[in-house]
Formats: structure tokens, sequence, C-alpha cells
């Protein structure tokens, strides 16, 4: 086939194309035109994933200037400058400057929170058109935001315990703010291994659906984080979060009423959540309901009637939050519908939980968060101070492995402390930092073993004091010939006693 031939075919067939349209537009029934036209619109979805928004110049019934279009254009302007191919220039208010923007039809990519968008700069030209030097009063701009459609939904952090800015309606338990934490697993400094784990962990279970059906389960996953404050629990929630593109449910156990509340509580999260019990070894005496019974507690009560009324005020207002109605809510028991959801316990004493609450199948993931590791340090240095090598380094490396070190503590020293703060100065922040921890640990085993050693003499101190008081007694029943008249009274009443004592248990060996 030439080229000729070619042009000449496909010209043919968007003639025909133009007359099918041309005869559909005509005889097609509206009703059933828009049936088509819905299935069209759908159809494009599958093909056309993004989200536009359009933002027109002129607005309102007295076509004002939109604010939202000034603060673009200005936006832009810096951005058109650097990016844009076609750029208009016009005179500044000073008529002095030039200032450049991007041009009708022109496109600009631009990046926010790590989302790609696309600006153009549109215009519409009215249809009835009357030919003129100058350019049509009619003539509308418009810009449109490009994004694609699985950004649509920003993230939201959920809370059952709001405080004032945040957002919430009557109908709902929870109220929300738009959940905007940083934290990624690139910036979380770990062990790099145990990192890669969690994220396989996380991918396996999102791609799960069909998994989990077939074997019965529901599909959700438990993680529990334990470890010493400042080891990064609550940044790898944020982490998991930003990873899936889950909501967060914030669920604060101790302002829960009772189980029943609860229940209404999960119900109304949504599917690919991640509900985030902080703290669980606080949030409720869990491990205390488990091991006192009811009898225990009735005998307690009986014995003391203030302590029973004011024990009945204190637990008006307490939560009423079972162990078994935490297991059920865990468990799943109350969403049979519930989809795509982790549950997440964080805990700075893991010893102190109940193990039915942490068994596997609960929380079928224990994830330890400990001190921080040269690794981990590494992570930090190039997150906070982009350094992927420095001659400090192999000191830091070697006080790491003497002393312990949160995370938390490590960002803190890496933190520039003045605007001009350079990355040696952090590091050498950090060196001392390391030198001061690894001095205080030595004190506290100094301490520690001084207390130990003192912990064994008070028995031999007791013993002593044992020595002394029974020669005290002995000094009481044998008084002292000096001794002053109403002492030697005390004295006389002693030795009766011990004479009485004598006559009727047989006499100790001495
Ligand atoms: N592993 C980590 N990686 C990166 N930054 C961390 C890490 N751990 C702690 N940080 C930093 O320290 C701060 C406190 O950490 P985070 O709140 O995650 O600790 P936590 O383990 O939840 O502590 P707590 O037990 O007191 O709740 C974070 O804002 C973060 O900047
Ligand atoms: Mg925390």
């Amino acid at each position: 086939m030439t080229g000729g031939d070619m042009w000449a075919g496909l010209g043919s067939t968007v003639a025909g194309i133009m007359f099918a349209w041309a005869m559909f537009q005509q005889y097609v029934p509206l009703p059933l035109r828009r049936y088509v036209a819905k299935y069209t619109h759908r159809l494009m979805g599958y093909f056309y994933p993004y989200i536009q928004i359009s933002i027109h110049e002129l607005t309102g019934e007295h076509m004002k200037r939109s604010e939202a279009y000034t603060a673009i254009e200005a936006y832009l302007s810096s951005k058109s400058s650097e990016r844009a191919r076609r750029l208009k220039a016009d005179i500044g208010k000073d008529s002095k400057s030039m200032v450049l923007s991007m041009d009708a039809n022109e496109e600009i990519t631009d990046e926010f929170k790590g989302i790609k968008l696309w600006w153009t700069l549109n215009t519409s030209i009215p249809k009835t058109q009357s030919f003129s030097f100058y350019p049509s009063a009619d003539v509308k701009h418009y810009y449109t935001l490009t994004f694609h459609n699985l950004h649509r939904k920003l993230r939201k952090l959920f809370t059952n315990n709001p405080s004032e800015n945040w957002r919430g309606s009557k109908r709902s338990m929870w109220c929300h703010v738009v959940f905007e934490h940083p934290a990624t697993f690139q910036t979380l400094a770990m062990d790099p291994e145990k990192k890669q784990e969690i994220v396989d962990d996380l991918v396996t279970f999102s791609k799960g659906k069909e998994y989990y059906a077939k074997v019965g389960k529901t599909w959700k996953r438990g993680y529990l984080l334990y470890g010493p404050p400042g080891t990064g629990k609550s940044t790898m929630i944020a982490a998991m979060a930003n990873f899936l593109n889950y909501d967060i449910y914030d669920l604060e156990l101790t302002v829960v009423k009772d189980n029943t509340e609860l229940r209404k509580l999960l119900i109304e999260t949504s599917s690919k959540s991640i509900i985030v019990i902080e703290d669980i070894d606080c949030s409720l005496d869990l491990t205390g309901q488990r091991k006192k019974t009811h009898e225990e507690d009735e005998d307690e009560e009986e014995n003391d009637p203030i302590s029973k009324r004011e024990k009945e005020e204190k637990s008006s207002k307490e939560s009423k939050v079972t162990l078994s109605g935490l297991l059920n809510f865990i468990d799943g028991l109350w969403s049979a519908c519930g989809e795509e959801r982790i549950i997440i316990f964080t805990t700075n004493h893991v010893e102190k939980l109940d193990p039915a609450l942490i068994r596997r199948g609960r929380m079928d993931k224990h994830i330890k968060l400990s001190y921080c590791s040269f690794q981990g340090f590494k992570v930090l240095a190039k997150n906070y101070l982009d350094l992927n090598s420095h001659h400090l380094f192999p000191k830091i490396c070697r006080l790491m492995e003497e002393t312990e070190i949160t995370p938390a503590d490590v960002a803190e020293n890496l933190m520039p402390k003045t605007i001009t703060g350079d990355a040696e100065t952090c590091l050498e922040n950090l060196i001392q930092a390391l030198e001061m921890a690894k001095e205080e640990a030595r004190l506290k085993a100094v301490e520690e073993t001084k207390e130990k050693e003192t912990s064994a003499k008070p028995e031999m101190k007791d013993e002593s004091l044992l020595a002394k008081e029974e020669a005290k007694d002995k000094d009481q029943a044998y008084p002292k010939e000096d001794a002053k008249e109403g002492e030697s009274i005390k004295a006389d009443e002693a030795l009766d006693k011990l004479l009485e004592r004598e006559t009727l248990e047989p006499a100790p060996d001495v």
C-alpha cells in the first residue's frame, strides 16, 4: 500500500464515522442518545483515568475576575518561565519590568505531595465570530488542572476523641482532618531487611482479596508495634498509610463507653483503612480485668462500703470496654462485610499485654522497633542532611555499637539548629549526644551494682537490728539500776509479765 492509498483509506473511514455520527445525532431519540452517552462516558473512564478541574477567569453574574484564577496565574508565573516552552510577555505594573506567563494551550507539569499534576491554560472562542482586528471580549480563558483518578480522594485521619479543629457530623461517631503526615518507608530509619519484610507483607495483604476469600478469613491484618518511646511506632503507622493510600482511624479506647459503642465505631470505619490503638497497655486495664474475678471484687466491696461508692462513681465515667469486647472487635465479628482493614496496636510494654490480645491471628505480625542502628542512622543522615558518607561516620558507627540511642534523639541532633548550620556541626552534636548517652549508661551501671550491694546489706542490717531489739527487750525486762522512777515501774510490770510467762511456758534455752 502506498502512502497515498493509506491516506485515501483513512480519509474515507473518517468521512464514514462523521456521517454515522451526524445520522446518530439527527435520528436517534434523545433518551437513547443519553443512554449511549452514559456508557460511552464509562468506557472513556477506563481509557482516560484522569480528573480535570477547570478554573475560569471570569465568574459570577458580573463576570468579575476570579481570585482563584489570579492566584493560580501568580503561582504558575515562576514555574512558567522555568518550564513552559511558549510564553506570553506582559509589561509589569511599574511599566519597566516584563512579566512572563504561560501562553494559551500551553501545559506545565507540576507536583503536589508526590502526585503529578498538569496545568493547562485554555481559551474558549465563541461559536459566532465576527471579523475584527481586536481580540474579542468574548474569548474566555480558564486553567485546567489534571491529575490521576487515584489521587481524587485525600487521605483522612479520623478520631473518636476530637479537639477543636476536627470536622465531623452528628451522624458520624468519628471526626476527621486531612491526613498530611510526610513519613514514608524511605525516610523510616530501621534495618533495611526488616523494612523490606514489612513492605512485602503490606503488599501481599493489599493484593490478597481472593486469597483471603479462598481460605475463609476476614480480609484484615493485625500488627503489634512495640518498643521504647521514640523508636518510630507512630511514624511507621503514617508510612504504612501513605504507602497503601489508606485512611487512619485513631481509636481512643478510654473514651469509648462500652462494647456497644466500640461495635458502632467499628461499623462506621471504611474499607482500606488502618485502625490504630496507641499505647494499648495504658488504654484499658485489660490484664487486670482478666485476673480479678467477680467474687473477689464483691468481697472487697462488702468489706468497704465507701470504697464501693467511690468505685461506682469512678467506673460510671470510665470506659466499660472489656477484653472480650476488644477481642471481638479485632476478630471483626461485628463486621461481616468488613473489607481490607489493618488493625495496629502500639505499646512500650509488650510484656504487660494479655497473651490473648496479641496472639497470632489477632496481631498477626509483631514488629519490634528498637534503638537506632548505624543503618538507621544512614537513612536519617540522608534524609536530614543529604549525606551518603562523611569522615565522621566511622566514629558514629563505633559509638552506636557501644551505646543505645533512639532514632528520635538521632533525628533531633541531625536537625540544624541555625539557618547556616552545616552538616559537620550536626554530626558533631550527635557524637556529643552519643558520648553523653554512653557516660550516662556507665554511671547507671555503676549505680545499679551499688544498689545490688546495698540491697544485699539490709538483711545483715536487719539481723543486727533484731539483735539490738532483742537486747532492748532484755533491757526492758531486766532494767538497769540507774533507770528513772517511771521507767523502773514499767520495768517492774515487764518483770511481772515475764515471770507470769515463765510460769506458763517452759523457759527458753539460752
Ligand atoms: N525509626 C524512625 N525513623 C525516622 N524517624 C524517626 C524514627 N523513630 C523516631 N523518629 C522521629 O522521632 C519522632 C518521634 O517518633 P515516634 O512518634 O514515631 O515514636 P514512637 O515510637 O511512636 O514513640 P512513643 O512510644 O512515645 O509513642 C518522629 O517524629 C520522627 O521524627
Ligand atoms: Mg507513638
